[in-house]
């Protein structure tokens, strides 16, 4: 079996090591520009279009992040992109959703017990002792109900605060109370104090956290976008902010990265940055995970993970 691998920033050399190490009988290289040699699968991020235009004999490819968006809309432009008919995999967790209950969970406590507060009166050299909040105030909100938002989720049950999530279908996460679709989107808003997105990116979410959604949340909300940054309207988000309807945000992602230094984002004093960190690829889980799901297409089985084309995640 041959196995091509392209990342624009990830040491291709560890990765293939690693690969090596699972699937000893394979072929593994970085692919380089005019590599037309075999390949049965692909690994990639940001792939060049030349990369896998026109490949015959490719069984899947992988994105090596648990987001395809970009891949996707790449397709869109070169519909070449990806030969027809080849599947494409993405990351399930492989480490993730552990990085994203720390960061969520780690962020929700930070707002519930006040350390937003404390640092704005430590600047002001104030000692004052503020009111507790009560959780049965700090309903938390999931946008997003799947492989990350459903761990995000479960944490946040574990420490005892009302979670509900979003999705396209219901689910049943113990704990937690479900929404579905456009229709119940308002009442999943309603009484929302914490909103975290963990949606994908595709032409239903884009835009999704703007006035209309953040007017319906809680007084004193507060929003975590760990997705994408075309999922928060920014304008709407700093409005909200200077109007009072939003105590603060916690931002990782952005419609624009870097994040450029004119942004309003940056010196705002209830916005909280980090880049694009919530939860990156590691690499042993990650190939733990792809080289489980070669063995089985080999064997003529369905490995979850495979991204539905239509639907953009
Ligand atoms: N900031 C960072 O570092 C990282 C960000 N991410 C982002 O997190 C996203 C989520 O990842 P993951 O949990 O693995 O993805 P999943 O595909 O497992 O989950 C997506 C969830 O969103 C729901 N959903 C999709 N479209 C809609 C819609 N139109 N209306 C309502 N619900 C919808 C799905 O509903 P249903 O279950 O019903 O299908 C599902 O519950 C990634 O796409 C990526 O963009 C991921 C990793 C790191
Ligand atoms: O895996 C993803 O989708 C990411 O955003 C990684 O940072």
């Amino acid at each position: 079996m041959d196995i091509i691998f392209y990342h624009p920033t990830f040491d291709a050399n560890h990765w293939i090591s690693l690969l090596q190490r699972q699937l000893p009988q394979a072929r593994i290289r970085e692919w380089r520009s005019g590599d037309n040699g075999p390949a049965d699968y692909a690994l990639v991020w940001h792939p060049p279009v030349e990369m896998l235009r026109g490949r015959t004999g490719l069984k899947a490819v992988f994105a090596l992040g648990a987001g395809v968006d970009s891949i996707l809309s790449k397709l869109k432009k070169d519909p070449d992109l990806l030969p027809a008919g080849v599947p494409l995999f993405r990351l399930e967790d492989t480490g993730m959703a552990e990085q994203m209950q720390e960061y969520a969970v780690s962020q929700v406590l930070h707002w519930f017990r006040r350390f937003d507060d404390y640092q704005a009166l430590k600047l002001q050299a104030k000692w004052e002792p503020l009111a507790d909040y009560e959780r049965e105030d700090f309903t938390i909100g999931i946008l997003g109900a799947g492989v990350l938002g459903g761990k995000v989720a479960e944490s946040l049950v574990g420490w005892g605060f009302p979670v509900r999530c979003w999705s396209r279908s219901h689910k049943n996460y113990s704990g937690v109370k479900s929404f579905a679709g456009r229709e119940e989107l308002s009442a999943f808003a309603n009484n929302t104090r914490v909103l975290i997105n963990l949606l994908p990116n595709t032409p239903e979410t884009v835009g999704i956290i703007n006035s209309e959604l953040v007017n319906q949340l809680a007084d004193n909300a507060y929003v975590l976008n760990l997705a994408r940054g075309v999922h928060l309207v920014e304008d709407d988000l700093l409005t909200a902010l200077d109007s009072g309807k939003l105590k603060g945000a916690m931002l990782d992602v952005f419609s624009r990265e870097p994040l450029p230094a004119e942004s309003p984002l940056w010196r705002h004093p209830r916005v909280a940055i980090t880049p694009h960190v919530a939860a990156v690829t590691r690499p042993a889980q990650a190939v733990e995970f792809i080289s489980s799901t070669i063995i089985q297409l080999d064997k003529g089985q369905h490995p979850t993970g495979q991204v539905d084309l239509q639907r953009g995640y």
